[in-house]
């Protein structure tokens, strides 16, 4: 693939114009100038235009019919009333509109007749990032791109307009490198659109010049849209007999002969007429007349894009023909070479590694078998032992060590209950004592009771014969005495048997939490 290079440094404007293949870097650069009427095209060239009205002839705009034309009434103004100023080109009843947002033709009209298309989406309030239709300038890129925007920079940026007003009809516009340019595009770089409206014909032309120390390499285009009276009826005729066409539609878009010299557009169209230009491309409008593209320069393929019955693009009766430089930039060139070296480094690197997998799965495979049959061997084995075991009867279990705790816990039961009987018996004994102990209480009491009662008798006898004798009153506090001492006696034998009574009820109850059964 041919790369479009321009060498490093400045060039004057004046020099030779040449079409835009390769340029090598030894040589001038080239400037153009529209040579003939009608579209001229080239990078670092010219694009000229040429319009017809419906009353024109079919083949218009000869280079001979183009010298006999007066200019009459030519002039340049800009009006920067709007948000994006245009430079306004009057000549003859022919006119043309600017913007220098962009650097984009928006219209060319001759004698009223409107040949340049704006789509529906189409923004001049500056709401947009660039102008959706008109003659868009796309550079330093033709095509979408990761770090460039689609379609490049230019058309996203406001140009300068650098010769002012005049009375010529023609208008010269600039855009050189900035911070915002070189962040996406590292080159230094000028280019100078100049539009020049003679009577019926436009002429464009785009010179860049790179100002950068090192080559610099791009891809360019105009993304033009044209107005149709009836997009069914257009004819698009021009010499397309077997260049190499690709339907971008399609997926893979292959490369096929285009066998005919007109296109019609019926359907939505995305397609690519490879090494078209330079020549002359006509549409033929049946109710406005025939427009002449001639891109006598550089341009190289022709692309034609129409989403036809797309509501939003609005393109029913606006198609775009372009003219591109569809060449890969040599930086990318030089990315793929580089990508391809390394796509050879990685499949022999790939077929190594196929080899090795090859021969570790070959290794994996037979490892893996031998582990299956000694894995099989050992499942016959395990298989067998099980049927063996299944087929031998149960040993008993060994019941001693059972039969040693049950033992032991009769032994514990037996202390128990020898403790049990012990603490009965020991019970029993105290109870009977305490009884005998109560019995002879008892008995005791009732002595110093009947004692008691006989004292008192004695006493009342006495009594009664006290004032019969005053020895006698001696022997009565004697035997006063003796009755109170035998009072305290009764009263102490009382309080025995009282804790006696207790005592027996506690050792009765005691008894009993030791052998319920038994109640004493
Ligand atoms: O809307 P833009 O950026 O001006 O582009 C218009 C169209 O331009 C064509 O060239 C592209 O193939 C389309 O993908 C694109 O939609």
């Amino acid at each position: 693939m041919a790369a479009f290079v321009l060498a490093p440094g400045p060039r004057p404007a004046h020099h030779v114009p040449t079409h835009y293949a390769q340029v090598p870097k030894a040589t001038p650069s080239p400037a153009t100038a529209p040579s003939t009427c009608a579209l001229r095209a080239a990078l670092v060239g010219s694009l000229v235009a040429t319009a017809a009205s419906a009353r024109a002839p079919k083949k218009l705009k000869t280079r001979s019919a183009r010298a006999s034309r007066v200019v009459r009434h030519a002039s340049t103004k800009l009006d920067d009333s709007g948000a994006w100023s245009f430079v306004h080109l009057k000549n003859g009843d022919s006119e043309a509109k600017v913007y220098l947002h962009g650097a984009n033709v928006t219209s060319f009209k001759v004698g009223g007749v409107e040949w340049i298309g704006l789509r529906a989406d189409c923004k001049l309030d500056g709401s947009k990032a660039n102008i959706s239709g008109g003659l868009p300038i796309c550079f330093p890129q033709f095509g979408p791109g990761e770090v460039i925007p689609q379609h490049g920079f230019a058309r996203n940026m406001d140009w300068t307009f650098v010769e002012g007003e005049s009375s010529d009809g023609k208008c010269v516009l600039e855009l050189v490198d900035s911070e915002e340019t070189k962040k996406v595009w590292p080159f230094e770089f000028r280019c100078t659109y100049t539009v020049e409206l003679t009577d019926g014909e436009l002429a464009t032309t785009m010179k860049v010049e790179n100002l950068s120390e090192s080559e610099c390499t791009f891809t360019t285009g105009i993304h033009s849209y044209f107005a149709t009276s009836d997009i069914d009826k257009l004819g698009i005729v021009g010499k397309f007999k077997g260049c190499t066409y690709e339907d971008r539609t399609k997926d893979p878009p292959t490369p096929v002969d285009y066998d005919k010299d007109e296109i019609k557009i019926a359907e939505f169209r995305d397609e690519i007429y490879k090494k078209v230009w330079p020549s002359t491309v006509t549409l033929q409008d049946p109710e406005k007349g025939d427009l002449d593209i001639i891109s006598d320069g550089g341009w190289r393929d022709l692309v034609v894009w129409n989403p036809y019955g797309d509501d939003k693009a609005d393109l029913q009766n606006v198609m775009s023909i372009q003219q591109r430089q569809g060449i890969a930039p040599t930086w990318m060139l030089h990315q793929l070479e580089a990508l391809e070296s390394d796509c050879d480094g990685l499949e022999r690197r790939w077929r190594q590694v196929q080899g090795q997998r090859k021969g570790e799965e070959h290794r994996l495979i037979q490892r893996l078998r031998s582990e299956h049959e000694s894995q099989l061997q050992e499942l016959g084995r395990l298989r067998e032992t099980i049927k063996e075991s299944k087929e031998e009867k149960p040993s008993p279990p060994s019941l001693e060590p059972l039969e040693q705790e049950a033992a032991e816990l009769r032994r514990e039961i037996e202390e128990l209950q020898r403790r049990k009987h012990a603490e009965e018996a020991h019970a029993e004994e105290q109870r009977l004592a305490l009884k005998v102990e109560i019995g002879s209480l008892q008995e005791q009491l009732q002595q110093t009771l009947s004692q008691k009662s006989v004292m008192e008798d004695v006493v009342e006898g006495l009594k009664s014969s006290h004032s019969a004798t005053a020895d006698s009153s001696r022997e009565v506090r004697e035997l006063q005495q003796h009755q109170e001492f035998l009072e305290k006696e009764c009263v102490r034998s009382e309080r025995r048997i009282i804790i006696l009574d207790e005592k027996i009820d506690s050792l009765s109850k005691e008894a009993l939490e030791l052998c319920p059964s038994r109640r004493l």
